[in-house]
């Protein structure tokens, strides 16, 4: 029972305890996750911002590159009056700038006239850029990017649909996703007389731009429609050149509000469809593009797998894991150890009651204490004292009633079953040891009349003054007793011959009848004394007796005031 509530204690502690810590470390955790993905949505925004950033300043770059060659007077004057020295010469700027600037694939210059003819074009081959010369050249009259572009006033910029380029002289273009932009180049009239053009190579350009990008930040594109351009996966590029359309909000579905421009910007934790196996972290965004085309729209993400935003929350769970694990031992412990302590003054209090029980002293107890365990204890220990009280007072009746059921009520002298015991005691010790027993029978002379004549108090008064002398003229070892009415006897404890005999009740004798001052009246009361003795005068304790009485009998006879010894009739 008392392991019972320490157990049941230190249980309860325990389990709040580890509830605490679990809850605190689990809260812990949760916290440290999503402070985690909001650091990286937040991360990944930015450098979505970033990118869209940089791809406007590719544009402007660009536009500001075809500026300068839309006004250059080798354009103009190849464009006019078409000859060798200035196409080289212009040539070799192309190539230079194709030089600097890794992602053109193909710069021309495209009459106005001759169908759109290509007057001076540099393709990229392998890492060189390279004039194409002659047979090579072609009419590009038809193509969006030279009709559209002589539509356009002096300094706009045209700019393609992002597409894989079939066009037949693509070079190394030829298949791989390609934007073109383009800018009329005009005569002093304001005419336009030709186009430049520029091929940007898509992947290259990205390729750029996202170089500096973590390599766990997965880059997407897709157009103004949502059609994919750019995907870790390349199997899902271009769709729609392939005759079936991939959307970047069929795989996202909350990029469908950017790619409707219902919200320039979304964050958000999504299941991939196949090139990464967990969920991710994606941010999209909506990048509008300056310029009189369709294509004046671009949807920009980038996306990292969830598992490794959630690296350094497994590092930290399991932390908080090793944390926790350590705080539920110590609150174990603390519970024991707590329990153990709070139960001790309990254990005190158990103890002393079962020591109590035993008829032990109940030992020490927390007195002292103000709480609820020391009122236990004072209540206890006021308890204990009572019963003891009370365990007292029944000693002190229970001693009570058996004097009184042993000695006499008026004279408190031993009464008759007292002196029956006490007298077989003797004649016991008296038949082993071989000694004597003398019995003296002792019965007031005429006290009926003092009742009778002075009433029944000053009959007692005379009976207590009777008691009271015998017992001051015997010996301690001696038993006076009262029998009854005005009998008394005296056993004496130690054997006498006959002549000390003859001396004690003589001295009984005259000590008994002095004289007795009650109320106004001075009484003059005399006993007859008779004796018996062991083992001559009797066996057994009642014989004893009787033979007294019949000797005092015979002092009564002879005269009273005076004793007798029995003698056998017999002997
Ligand atoms: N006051 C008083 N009287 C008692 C008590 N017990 C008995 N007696 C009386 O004691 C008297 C005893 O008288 P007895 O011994 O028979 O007669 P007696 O007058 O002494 O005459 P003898 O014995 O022949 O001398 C009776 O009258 C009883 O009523 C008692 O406790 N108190």
């Amino acid at each position: 029972m008392r392991f019972g509530i320490v157990a049941k204690l230190a249980l309860l502690l325990a389990l709040v305890g580890v509830l605490a810590a679990g809850l605190t470390g689990f809260y812990a955790y949760q916290t440290s996750r999503d402070l985690l993905v909001a650091s990286a949505k937040n991360k990944l925004l930015t450098s979505t911002q970033v990118l869209a950033r940089r791809i406007l300043l590719t544009h402007e770059e660009i536009s500001r590159n075809l500026q300068v060659l839309a006004r250059h007077p080798s354009v103009v004057s190849v464009l006019q009056q078409p000859n060798e020295v200035e196409a080289q010469r212009l040539a070799t700027l192309l190539a230079l700038l194709m030089d600097a600037h890794p992602s053109y694939l193909q710069l021309r210059v495209i009459s106005a006239s001759d169908h759109g003819l290509e007057q001076v074009r540099v393709d990229r081959v392998g890492r060189v850029a390279l004039r194409v010369r002659g047979d090579d050249l072609q009419e590009k009259g038809h193509y969006p990017y030279v009709a559209e572009t002589l539509k356009l006033p002096a300094g706009a910029i045209y700019l393609s649909r992002i597409t894989i380029n079939h066009e037949g002289n693509a070079g190394a273009g030829l298949d791989q996703p390609t934007l073109q932009l383009a800018m009329p180049v005009m005569d002093v009239q304001g005419m336009a007389i030709g186009v430049v053009v520029v091929n940007i190579d898509l992947n290259g350009m990205f390729a750029l731009l996202a170089a500096d990008l973590p390599p766990v930040f997965k880059l997407f594109l897709a157009n103004g429609e949502g059609d994919i351009l750019v995907h870790p996966d390349s199997s899902k590029t271009f769709g729609f050149d392939k005759g079936r359309r991939t959307l970047v909000q069929d795989e996202f579905a909350p990029t469908l509000a950017v790619v409707e421009g219902k919200q320039d910007h979304v964050v958000f934790e999504a299941k991939t469809d196949g090139y990464a196996a967990d969920p991710v972290v994606a941010a999209f965004i909506e990048q509008k593009i300056a310029v009189a085309s369709t294509e004046n729209r671009l949807v920009l993400g980038l996306a990292q797998p969830l598992g490794q935003v959630l690296e350094e929350s497994q590092q930290l769970g399991k932390v908080i894991l090793q944390i926790v694990a350590g705080l539920c031992l110590a609150c174990v412990l603390l519970a024991l150890l707590l329990a153990r302590a709070w139960t001790r003054p309990l254990d005190a209090i158990t103890r002393a009651a079962q020591r109590f029980a035993n008829g032990q002293q109940p030992g020490e107890l927390p007195l002292e204490r103000q709480d609820e365990i020391g009122t236990l204890a004072r209540s206890f220990h006021q308890m204990h004292y009572q019963i003891n009280q009370q365990l007292a007072d029944l000693q002190d009746n229970q001693e009570e009633l058996e004097h009184l059921a042993q000695h006499d009520m008026l004279t408190d002298l031993p009464n008759r079953r007292l002196f029956q015991e006490r007298l077989e005691q003797a004649l016991a010790h008296a038949r082993r040891y071989g000694s004597q027993v003398c019995l003296l029978f002792i019965d007031l002379d005429a006290f009926k009349s003092i009742n009778d004549s002075l009433g029944h108090d000053v009959g007692d008064v005379v009976l207590k003054t009777m008691a009271e002398r015998m017992q001051q003229m015997t010996r301690e070892v001696d038993t006076v007793a009262r029998l009854g009415g005005d009998e008394f006897v005296v056993l004496l404890g130690a054997p006498a011959p006959n002549d000390h005999l003859t001396v004690v009740a003589d001295k009984l004798l005259q000590g008994l009848k002095a004289p007795i001052r009650v109320q106004s009246h001075t009484l003059h009361v005399t006993a007859s004394i008779g004796i018996s003795r062991f083992p001559q005068d009797g066996q057994t304790a009642s014989e004893m007796l009787i033979n007294a009485d019949q000797a005092m009998y015979n002092a009564k006879l002879a005269g009273r005031d005076g004793f007798r010894f029995f003698s056998n009739p017999a002997a």
